[in-house]
């Protein structure tokens, strides 16, 4: 099948399911000879959260900025909410939240008078004072932009993505730089915007964000889409098949190796073990055998799935990109 064919048989099926909130059909941008969107192709439906992965440079920013219509596609078509991003853009503004990666835009105003400024865009906006007391600003909703640390900043950013009500929202690394204790108010109130049907569109390079907040991940490498599903689903998490343990170092990993069942042993760390088998509870009893055979003491055994952070490194390998 073309890879034309593909798009629309895609843009078909979706459309089928109900409206997408988001559809992009064959998507691809270049700046000069450098392509940096290629074909991609994938839909996101309502009241959906969906995370888009990839290393840096992947492509997932120009995506993200086309479909707020602030970059023009050179070929391929976008729908959001069933418009254009760039010729209906005065529709779809006001449905739409943004989360800039930048935060610096109004380095003068203090916390709240860059959310009034904001609230006075939209028809119906939600209330600055209990904005910033939900994403945790209001002690410093007086202190001037420039003066804010990291983690704040990104909180107003986040404050003013929801103060027009919108019906979907872009965040583009929502929790880069933030505390712990920010990370968690920041995913609760990602999870409370799903549960009031908004649709989510974020990027992230935390990969236990994306598997704890997502429906759908796509991970996107040299603009091409290279895995599209569930988290579970992309982690084989309905199918524990993964053993970790932790025992002295220097086992010898070839005769892990040739246990019943055993597909791959590592010792992906000092003193830190990984079996991969298909036959798990055998496994253990095979494995625990071996290890009091040997007199080897466990200090730690665990059953699980593969991570998304083992899958994206696999998929889009370890070295550092630009
Ligand atoms: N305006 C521009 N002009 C020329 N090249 C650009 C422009 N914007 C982005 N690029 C290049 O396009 C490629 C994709 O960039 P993009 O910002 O979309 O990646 P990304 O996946 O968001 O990366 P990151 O994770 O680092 O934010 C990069 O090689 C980048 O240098």
């Amino acid at each position: 099948m073309s890879a034309h064919t593909q798009t629309t048989t895609q843009m078909a099926q979706a459309l089928q399911k109900g409206s997408p909130t988001i559809v992009v059909g064959n998507f691809s941008k270049n700046y000069g000879a450098h392509r940096v969107v290629d074909h991609l192709s994938f839909s996101v439906q309502p009241g959906e959260v969906f995370a888009l992965l990839g290393p840096n440079g992947a492509g997932k920013t120009t995506t993200v900025e086309t479909l707020e219509g602030y970059r023009a596609p050179d070929e391929g078509s976008i729908r959001v909410l069933g418009l254009d991003p760039i010729r209906q853009a005065q529709q779809l503004k006001p449905r739409i939240g943004v989360m800039l990666q930048q935060d610096g835009l109004y380095p003068a105003l203090t916390a709240r008078e860059v959310l009034r400024l904001f609230a006075g865009y939209y028809a119906h906006p939600q209330s600055v004072d209990a904005l910033l007391e939900r994403v945790g600003l209001t002690a410093a909703s007086k202190t001037r932009c420039r003066r804010l640390s990291g983690g704040q900043k990104r909180r107003l950013a986040l404050a003013v993505a929801l103060i027009g009500n919108p019906e979907l929202v872009f965040l583009d690394e929502p929790t880069a730089g933030m505390d712990p204790q920010a990370r968690q108010t920041t995913w609760e109130i990602i999870r409370e915007l799903k549960r009031s049907g908004v649709t989510i569109l974020l990027t992230t390079h935390l990969m236990d964000e994306a598997e704890r907040l997502s429906d759908q991940v796509a991970i996107i490498d040299h603009g091409q889409l290279i895995a599209l599903d569930t988290p579970e689903n992309l982690t084989g998490a309905k199918n524990a098949n993964i053993v970790r343990f932790v025992a002295p170092e220097g086992l010898d990993c070839q005769q892990l190796a040739a246990l019943p069942g055993v597909k791959k042993a590592e010792e992906v760390r000092a003193g830190s073990y990984v079996l991969e088998s298909d036959t798990i509870p055998t496994l253990l009893v095979d494995l625990t055998t071996w290890l009091r055979d040997r007199n080897v003491t466990l200090s730690e055994l665990r059953v699980g799935h593969g991570s998304l952070e083992d899958l994206f490194l696999r998929l889009t390998g370890s070295e550092v990109r630009d």
